[in-house]
């Protein structure tokens, strides 16, 4: 098949090498130009493990180009749009212009029976409106809404072997032409026993922040029950692990922490609370209104608690922050809660420098009045108090008596409950972690 790929970042850059590592011909078209000059020559624009191996494999073989250029997604059978929809400055709403700008400059190259596929994570009630747009200029191409349901950090093999495709196709049929063009887009990981789910636009474009919204809630709720463990002397992450033992409720996505962050799940619930406010669901808006405070709370109780570990007063303390990408195997730090606690506590008196693995060019970008230090020895060293906020597999792995002589105060917050505690004050430090005692 060809296919045209429009928009080159996280989503549409890792969906473009695997599309052509399953075997089809595809440009990807992205309006920045950097990011294409370096796609093309086999450079992933942000850290994603096994995507610069897959683009060179793939480009190697001739069927993966990138251009700036939409004129080239003309003569493709497939158009994938997968352009960002961020939030709007101000307002819990998505900025669409991102998503009308790309299928306005994809209408004049869209050809009959061509299928125009909407990737991008979008307020219900999108799909019909472009669906509109599109039959204006072409009433033989379809529009499908398939959203993407891949993690950072896993992007490869999540779009090779996903858990599931959904097809939002306009009348909800098996039946549909564009139902059998993906298929065919989508061949290998049919053939290997991937589920996929046809039904109608709305529903396709609600399955994705659905399912967004639960995956925060669930995070939302082991937080809250963090809390309730806190004030009670408990420990949250046996509670987490005895409740998840019920096959019911499952044990992903209950560890508590500082919260959720991420180009996603942040943007995504607060885009459903402003589209559900808008069809008057109210439920929804209310619920997932409290989701997120829940969330955006975990940072101010990280403040309090380093405070309180520091004397009561943070003015002058030296905190070495660990990490600062909003979770490990990724350097994106949109809304990063890890870079978010580091410089409320830099407003707040204290003298903070952040570490991190992968994302410290990006968080200098967006933090420029933090202290950035990429050796976590250096950032370490001399510091009152240590916060473990994304949790790398070196920052686990890091020996309490080997850096006890290093430090001005033996003190360690971790972030995201994944430390021995017994350990760490069997070597002499004051351990807290959140909702454990
Ligand atoms: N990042 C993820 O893990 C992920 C997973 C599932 C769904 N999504 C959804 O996918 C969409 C894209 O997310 P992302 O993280 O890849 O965003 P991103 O900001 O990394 O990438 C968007 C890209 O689109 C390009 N672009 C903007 N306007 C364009 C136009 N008119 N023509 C061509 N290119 C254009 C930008 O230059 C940028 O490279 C969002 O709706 C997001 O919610 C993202
Ligand atoms: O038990 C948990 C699990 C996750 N997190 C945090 O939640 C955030 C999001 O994590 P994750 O969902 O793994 O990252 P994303 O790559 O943003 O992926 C989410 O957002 C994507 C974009 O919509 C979807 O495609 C994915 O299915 C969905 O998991 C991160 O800050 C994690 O630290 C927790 O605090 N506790």
């Amino acid at each position: 098949m060809r296919i045209s790929v429009i928009g080159c970042g996280y989503l549409g850059a890792v969906h473009a090498a695997c599309m052509a590592h399953l075997g089809h011909e595809v440009v990807g078209i992205d309006v920045d130009e950097q990011k294409v000059s370096e796609l093309s020559s086999a450079r992933a624009p942000f850290y994603e493990p096994g995507l610069s191996e897959l683009l060179e494999q793939v480009l190697n073989t001739g069927r993966l180009s990138f251009t700036s250029n939409v004129a080239s997604a003309s003569g493709s059978d497939v158009h994938f749009i997968c352009v960002g929809t961020p939030q709007k400055k101000g307002e819990n709403a998505a900025d669409m212009t991102y998503v009308d700008a790309a299928v306005a400059k994809l209408l004049p190259y869209i050809s009959e029976g061509d299928v125009v596929v909407g990737k991008s994570t979008v307020p219900v009630g999108t799909a019909a409106r472009l669906a509109g747009l599109i039959k204006e200029i072409q009433p033989l191409a379809h529009l499908v809404w398939n959203p993407e349901f891949l993690r950072e950090g896993h992007a490869v093999s999540d779009t090779l072997n996903p858990d599931r495709f959904v097809y939002g196709v306009e009348d909800g049929s098996e039946d549909h032409p564009a139902v059998a063009v993906l298929d065919e887009v989508y061949a290998a990981p049919l053939s290997s026993g991937t589920p996929r789910l046809v039904t109608d636009p709305p529903t396709a474009e609600l399955v994705k922040t659905a399912a967004n919204s639960f995956l925060a809630t669930k995070i939302s709720f082991i937080n809250a029950m963090a809390e309730v463990c806190e004030a009670a002397g408990a420990d949250v992450t046996s509670l987490a692990d005895a409740i998840g033992m019920d096959d019911r409720i499952g044990r992903k996505f209950l560890n508590a922490g500082i919260g959720f962050g991420g180009g996603c799940l942040p943007k995504d619930i607060r885009a459903f609370m402003a589209r559900a406010g808008e069809l008057g669901a109210d439920q929804a808006l209310t619920f997932l209104r409290e989701v997120d405070a829940i969330n955006m709370r975990r940072r101010t109780r990280v403040i309090e608690l380093t405070r309180a570990l520091c004397d009561d007063s943070l003015l002058g303390k030296r905190i070495a922050v660990l990490g600062a990408a909003f979770k490990p195997e990724s350097d994106d730090v949109r809304d990063s809660p890890a870079l978010s606690i580091a410089a409320q506590l830099q407003l707040q008196g204290a003298i903070v420098t952040v570490t991190d693995p992968k994302a410290l060019k990006n968080a200098a970008k967006r933090f420029p009045e933090l202290h950035y230090e990429p050796d976590p020895v250096n950032a370490i060293s001399k510091s009152d108090a240590l916060l473990l906020l994304t949790e790398w597999q070196e920052y686990r792995d890091l020996d309490p008596y080997a850096l006890s002589p290093i430090v001005a105060a033996a003190r360690i917050l971790d972030g995201r409950n994944v430390l021995n505690a017994e350990k760490w004050r069997a070597a002499g430090w004051t351990y807290k972690g959140l909702g454990r005692p």
